[in-house]
């Protein structure tokens, strides 16, 4: 049973629009208004920009980018996919994440639990008879444990940050692209020309993509036979991946099917970038609806 309560007024305003529709729902904008600035008064997303978080972000790309190699990516699947680190529940795991800032994030400094509540309460309001949705908002960054002390503290470059294929050419529209230079797969021509080990159409499914915390919470969820609907999957396998998403770039290895589960990965992507702020949540009071939803798409426990 999905319990409904009221939601607490959190600081994003919200145009009264109608409930959107099956037609109306793919609709961009859900009624949320876009903030002309980040925490730090900066644009969002702004990778260059001076600020207190421009350096440490940088450095951590570099680091991304030299380490995250084709052969790496295959072993971390490998190992991790196991999961056999932790026994726990989805709720246990968002409490986990109250330890953990993302060092790859120039909009937020904030711990990853009031991200998760801002993103899936934000888009609750706009579409709320999508239940999978705010679901998979609560959900989409728990991979982010990776670098919990429990998860062997993985390097936040393996864990955090935007994602891309590995075994093709890296795209010009990655952030802080440079440093991929001094990536062995930079001069690997097995895999650095346009398709790589890629056929054009072949599927993201196909596609390895750089290992971190999206990748791997598909893969907890789809090995603990969660229930959410197949874009709900494909939101957390793909939500970093903005040179796709939010450049295009690689749309010749996506089939039919990712292309519908698209549609969901850009209004999720809004909800996700531009609801980081400073507002606080109630957790205890919105707990008990995440709760009830917890409960209709997975198991009590999950193994991590
Ligand atoms: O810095 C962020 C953060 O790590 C997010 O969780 C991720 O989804 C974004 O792609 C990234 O830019
Ligand atoms: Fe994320
Ligand atoms: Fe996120």
């Amino acid at each position: 049973m999905t319990i409904l309560i009221p939601q607490p007024e959190f600081g994003i305003e919200v145009e009264k629009k109608e409930v959107p529709n099956t037609e109306k729902e793919l609709i961009l904008d859900g009624g949320f208004v876009v903030p002309d600035a980040n925490a730090f008064g900066h644009n969002f997303r702004d990778y260059d920009a001076e600020s207190e978080r421009q350096a440490g972000v940088e450095t951590f790309y570099k680091n991304n980018h030299i380490n995250q190699t084709y052969d790496f990516v295959k072993r971390m699947r490998e190992e991790y996919g196991k999961l056999e680190k932790v026994e726990m529940s989805i709720w246990e795991c968002c409490e986990l994440l109250n330890d953990v800032i993302d060092e790859s994030d120039p909009d937020l400094d904030e711990p990853q639990i009031e991200h998760l509540l801002q993103t899936a309460e934000a888009i609750r309001k706009d579409y709320p008879n999508e239940d999978w949705l705010h679901l998979t908002a609560l959900i989409h960054d728990l991979g982010k444990v990776l670098h919990h002390p429990k998860f062997g503290t993985l390097p936040q470059w393996a864990v955090v940050g935007d994602t891309f294929p590995v075994g093709c050419a890296f795209d010009e529209s990655i952030v802080h692209h440079k440093y991929f230079k001094e990536n062995p797969d930079y001069n690997n021509p097995s895999y650095n020309t346009k398709f790589g080990v890629y056929e054009e159409g072949c599927g993201l499914d196909n596609v390895l993509m750089s290992w971190g915390h999206d990748d791997y919470m598909y893969l907890v969820a789809k090995e603990n036979k969660s229930t959410l609907p197949s874009a709900g999957l494909f939101v957390i396998r793909y939500h970093s991946f903005y040179a796709l998403h939010r450049a295009g770039a690689y749309k010749y290895l996506m089939n039919k099917e990712d292309e519908e589960n698209m549609k969901w990965l850009r209004i999720f992507n809004k909800y996700d970038l531009y609801s980081k702020s400073k507002v606080r949540i109630d957790v205890e009071k919105v707990k008990p609806y995440y709760l009830s939803l917890i409960q209709k798409y997975f198991p009590e426990k999950l193994r991590w």
